[in-house]
């Protein structure tokens, strides 16, 4: 998969909500409820990533979750970082 390009990342970055690209990977957080919350969104995300076969880095403490996402074998952001990202907001409840 073609790592995109800055104005390619950028441009993609309109359509998604408080995310950034930073250190060739795109990059969020959350907070929920509680863990249990954090926890449940998490294993729907697992769920998701593996059917992708393209799984997010992430750090998780209580109620808090970050996010990040690239593509190793790329070096950087591909189409498939934001095919994912998508996935994420869906399962969030930030996008239809
Ligand atoms: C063979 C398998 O598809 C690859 O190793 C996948 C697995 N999940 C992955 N996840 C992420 N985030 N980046 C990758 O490059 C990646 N590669």
């Amino acid at each position: 998969m073609k790592k995109l390009t800055e104005e390619e990342i950028y441009k993609k970055l309109e359509d998604l909500q408080d995310w950034e690209f930073k250190d060739e990977a795109i990059h969020t957080s959350f907070r929920f409820e509680d863990f249990k919350e954090a926890f449940s969104v998490m294993t729907r995300i697992a769920f998701e990533a593996e059917a992708q076969q393209h799984h997010p880095e992430w750090f998780n403490v209580y109620d808090q979750l970050q996010i990040s996402l690239s593509t190793h074998d790329a070096g950087g952001v591909t189409e498939k970082d934001f095919t994912l990202a998508h996935s994420i907001e869906k399962i969030v409840g930030n996008e239809e």
